[in-house]
């Protein structure tokens, strides 16, 4: 190890030579930065494995470092150097300012690339793999994931001789008794015990990418891992459905059939594959794939809205459980890299996986949990990082270190760091992959919020800069992003819409404005499904839930409170209809005057003559009411299910007046007592509305009279002055 690529670019085998920035990629061992290499003062991608996670020994790593330095493939990321500092393997590489097409498509395209874009990307990474192949590697690990990209539109394929080697000698031999992971992307005879395998895995692998690239996810990725390696060995090969897939050409359907066959002897080989029609009319990636990248924050920018996401995914899902969650997911990703399972072991685990109803729930969960994530992305990727965001790097002489690290064990910070802090340079972006720097001091109350997290000795960080272990939360945070990286793409149907707002937003903020499902469809919420829906609502929800229809719910907590629904509420169209009159839907419960008897008068109708200026208000006030309360009335009717309003009648709680109700209202059973409540208030003021409507009618008969003494009146009085004047 050491230097390599002799005659090329030579970088030192110091780590004090270099300056890890920000951390631009997470992988199952390793975590990923940008840095400068000081003497030159360049660019570079360090890639910091973790021995302690890796299954090889130095040995083997020596061996593929050796191989690595032989690599020499504009499509193939080759190391610059490699060298072990305490119990981390750093390797220098080419920074690839775009990272990874999976961390693109999670930003920007989750719902997959277009298929010009696809043929682009795919192209470069089969050159690469066809270089491979003719030198006698096996990439093992080829996948969205390790397809990276440059601001220019450059594609590599990334990983090979790093993770692979680091994990696999290639004899598969068995090194843990419990299968975890999930083998989206491995061919069926690489988890088929006793199958041999060899370069034609990676062309399934590849296979399993362009779905991947075509749909945001690789295909089986909402199942758990044992689900998903059984599926790849029993059921049919995935691959681009004629139908759902309309938007995809032939010839790119075609060329995903070829490469997912079961039997690996009928696959084609790279060199064959590139010849593919596919292939022949891909543009250039400086065409294409710079075209997506338009408008794009920068790389470590998007990996840390990607990580907060994972924080908020982490509150969301409670810590002990989320912590174990990330613990499996820590172990099936290395599973992943391994290549290593036992068929047996699955199969017994296998048996415990939820079928795919059991996993609808969960999928309700997930949404429940995407929904905050893309609140919380938007909030995020909507503005420019801050300088806090830069701050949290400490540094050691050279060597620098995330802020986390930098925190003493007891949780405190010591003068010594924050002496160290003042060297700390804040990072002073022009544009991507240019850099300049200025000093910061990095304020105490900005370390003080990472003491709650898992510290490691000063006298380590010391040493060690950056390769200190990552807390158990950081790394859990990332891991359980890449499990939602799978769940992110499951939910098609659901985030269909956002999907699509998605493409037609070129710019990064676009996908992120979109109202989130919860708060668009804020109504449907507590709906599980239209049958047990009202079941499943807690008492207050229950009581307040006015009107059912289908899968929505109205509610309102004015119904309680009859008298309290605001006037605004209620339509005054009827107002201007006499309340008096024959109502189509009350029945003719209402008396209208003009049918009484004017014969007909109550005993204080006469016995107090009032002027009609005085009762005149009076009974406009009167009508009012009335009107008002026939109006509540027709709203609360209506707001009855009929089957509601028949219950009550079978249960015999409506009045007579109730009962007289229009055929219109068709009444069958109130399921809940608070609707029969409902029902008898109604009544009751039913019963206040006829009588008012009595009172009102006595009212007018009296009007009548007065107006009649009125008359009488005068017409004595025209007589007397008549009478007056004769004489
Ligand atoms: N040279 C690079 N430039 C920019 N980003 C990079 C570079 N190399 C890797 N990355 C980013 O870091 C991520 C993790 O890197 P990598 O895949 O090598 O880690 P890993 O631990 O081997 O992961 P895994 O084993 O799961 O594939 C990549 O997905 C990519 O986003």
């Amino acid at each position: 190890m050491g230097r390599m690529g002799t005659g090329r670019k030579n970088f030192s085998a110091s780590p004090a030579d270099y300056k890890l920035l920000e951390e631009v990629g997470y992988g199952a061992s390793a975590t990923v930065y940008r840095a400068i290499y000081l003497p030159s003062n360049e660019v570079v991608a360090v890639k910091c494995l973790d021995l302690d996670r890796c299954n090889s020994n130095l040995d083997d790593m020596r061996k593929e470092a050796q191989t690595m330095s032989l690599i020499d493939h504009p499509n193939v990321i080759r190391a610059y150097c490699s060298f072990v500092v305490e119990r981390f393997l750093w390797v220098v590489m080419p920074f690839m300012a775009e990272g990874s097409c999976l961390h693109l498509m999670k930003i920007a395209y989750p719902e997959g690339f277009e298929e010009s874009v696809i043929a682009s990307i795919l192209k470069e990474a089969l050159k690469a793999l066809e270089y491979l192949h003719r030198h006698g590697h096996i990439h093992r690990d080829v996948k969205a994931g390790n397809i990276l990209l440059d601001s220019n539109g450059v594609v590599k394929l990334g990983d090979f001789g790093v993770s692979a080697c680091m994990f696999d000698k290639g004899d598969r031999q068995r090194s843990r008794n419990t299968f975890v992971g999930t083998p989206c992307w491995m061919a069926p005879e690489v988890l088929q015990p006793g199958c041999g395998y060899d370069f034609k895995a990676d062309i399934w692998s590849f296979g399993i990418t362009a779905l991947e690239l075509a749909h945001g996810h690789a295909p089986f990725s909402k199942y758990p891992p044992m689900k998903v390696l059984l599926m790849t060995i029993q059921n049919a090969p995935p691959g681009l459905d004629y139908d759902r897939d309309k938007r995809f050409s032939k010839s790119f359907k075609e060329m995903v059939a070829m490469c997912l066959v079961k039997d690996q002897t009928k696959r084609p080989t790279a060199e064959k594959l590139l010849k593919h029609s596919f292939f022949k009319h891909a543009k250039p990636p400086e065409v294409s794939v710079k075209s997506i990248l338009a408008d794009l924050p920068p790389l470590w920018d998007r990996v840390k809205a990607l990580q907060l996401k994972d924080a908020a995914q982490l509150a969301l899902k409670k810590m002990p459980s989320a912590e174990q969650e990330a613990l499996s997911q820590s172990e099936y990703k290395r599973g992943v890299s391994a290549w290593n399972f036992d068929l047996e072991d699955l199969k017994a685990q296998a048996s415990l996986v939820q079928d795919d109803d059991d996993m609808k729930e969960e999928e309700n969960l997930k949404q429940l949990v995407e929904d905050k994530e893309h609140a919380i992305s938007k909030y995020n990727l909507g503005k420019t990082t801050s300088t806090n965001d830069f701050s949290c790097r400490g540094s050691v002489g050279n060597v620098a270190w995330p802020e986390d690290k930098a925190v003493a064990s007891t949780g405190e910070i010591s003068e010594v760091d924050l002496a160290q802090s003042s060297n700390q340079e804040k990072f002073d972006r022009n544009e991507k992959g240019a850099a300049s720097y200025e000093p910061v001091s990095l304020l105490k109350k900005d370390l003080s919020l990472d003491q709650g997290k898992p510290q490691v000795s000063k006298s380590r960080q010391i040493h060690s800069g950056p390769l200190v272990p990552s807390t158990v939360l950081s790394r859990a945070s990332s891991e359980i992003d890449r499990a939602s990286e799978r769940s992110d793409g499951d939910n098609q149907s659901t985030a269909e819409k956002y999907k699509r707002e998605v493409r037609k937003a070129p710019s990064f903020s676009g996908p992120l404005n979109l109202p989130n499902r919860a708060s668009a469809n804020s109504y449907s919420a507590p709906i599980r499904c239209s049958g047990g829906f009202r079941d499943s609502l807690d008492e207050k929800t229950k009581a307040n839930v006015v009107q059912i229809r289908g899968r929505f719910s109205i509610m309102s907590e004015n119904v309680d409170h009859v008298k309290d629904i605001p006037l605004c509420s209620v339509s005054r169209k009827s107002t201007q209809n006499s309340p008096l009159r024959k109502s189509a839907s009350v029945g003719d419960w209402l008396v209208d005057s003009r049918q009484l008897p004017t014969t007909q008068s109550p005993k204080e109708a006469v016995s107090t003559p009032l002027p009609a200026s005085v009762l005149m208000p009076h009974l406009q006030n009167l009508f009012q009411q009335t009107a008002f309360q026939q109006d509540l009335i027709m709203n609360l009717l209506s707001s009855l299910q009929p089957n509601d309003a028949a219950d009550s009648l079978q249960t015999g709680k409506l009045s007579p007046q109730a009962q007289n109700i229009d055929n219109d209202v068709v009444i069958e059973s109130a399921s809940s007592e608070r609707e029969r409540l409902l029902l008898l208030k109604i009544s009751e003021l039913q019963s206040r509305m006829s009588s008012l409507a009595d009172e009102l009618t006595a009212a007018k008969l009296r009007q009548i009279q007065l107006q009649q003494q009125v008359n009488a009146a005068n017409s004595m009085d025209d007589d007397g002055s008549v009478r007056g004047e004769k004489a």
